[in-house]
């Protein structure tokens, strides 16, 4: 039901001249823009909706501070979908999306092929100062390979509402800041070539991961 945004020799160009050579020499690229204002806002309201109706369970409680009773400060709140369920229909569009754009780049990305992929995980930041402290996505091989993350927060301002993905690539002498925001797509290796953070985010922030298996 949704426009087709982006054509097949968009979504090919861009996995060609972009996101491939990114992902080679850096080790990460962001795409703005991916689906449009449309199925863009189609997606973020569905992940809204199951915020809502209370589908986002904790994902990690902050509880690790002693004598800090577990439940009083949140982490962020997640939920795992295939995009088959009701009320999925836009982020099984933009899942279907993401694959075609990472089965291109699969058979250039000079690894194995990319066989398969995780469900999705959409995330919330309920935007109390929770954040995720700096981490590799897969550290012991477990076998995800490539890193998807869709960010769906419009009018996202770092300065009022925190919430930056910092990226620590291994060996390089920067670090990455990247902002959360509306249709922004980010690919990065999920190996110890990337480790990342998600600063204390002081607004609700939304996103949708999938992690690419070898
Ligand atoms: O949202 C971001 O910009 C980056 N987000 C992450 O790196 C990230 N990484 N691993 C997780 C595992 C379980 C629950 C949430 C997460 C999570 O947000
Ligand atoms: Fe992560």
């Amino acid at each position: 039901p949704f426009i087709e945004h982006i054509s097949y020799s968009d979504l090919e160009r861009l996995a060609l001249q972009r996101l491939v050579p990114a992902l080679l020499s850096h080790g990460f690229c962001y795409v703005d823009g991916l689906l449009g204002e449309l199925a863009g806002s189609a997606v973020l309201d569905q992940v809204v909706e199951m915020h809502n109706s209370g589908q986002l369970q904790d994902g990690r409680l902050a509880g690790s501070i002693p004598g800090v009773s577990r439940r009083s400060i949140r982490g962020d709140k997640i939920a795992w979908v295939s995009g088959s369920e009701r009320g999925c229909e836009a982020i099984s569009f933009l899942l279907n999306l993401i694959d075609r754009l990472i089965s291109v780049c699969a058979s250039r990305l000079g690894d194995k092929a990319i066989q398969e992929r995780s469900k999705a995980m959409v995330a919330c930041y309920p935007g109390n100062g929770a954040g995720y402290v700096k981490h590799v996505d897969n550290p012991n091989h477990d076998g995800r390979h490539l890193t998807c993350i869709y960010y769906l927060n419009k009018n996202w301002n770092p300065k009022e509402h925190g919430g930056v993905l910092r990226i620590f690539p291994e060996s390089k002498p920067y670090v990455v800041d990247i902002k959360p925001l509306f249709d922004r797509l980010l690919v990065f290796w999920s190996d110890r070539r990337n480790p990342h953070e998600v600063q204390p985010s002081y607004a609700t922030r939304y996103a949708i991961t999938v992690w690419y298996f070898d």
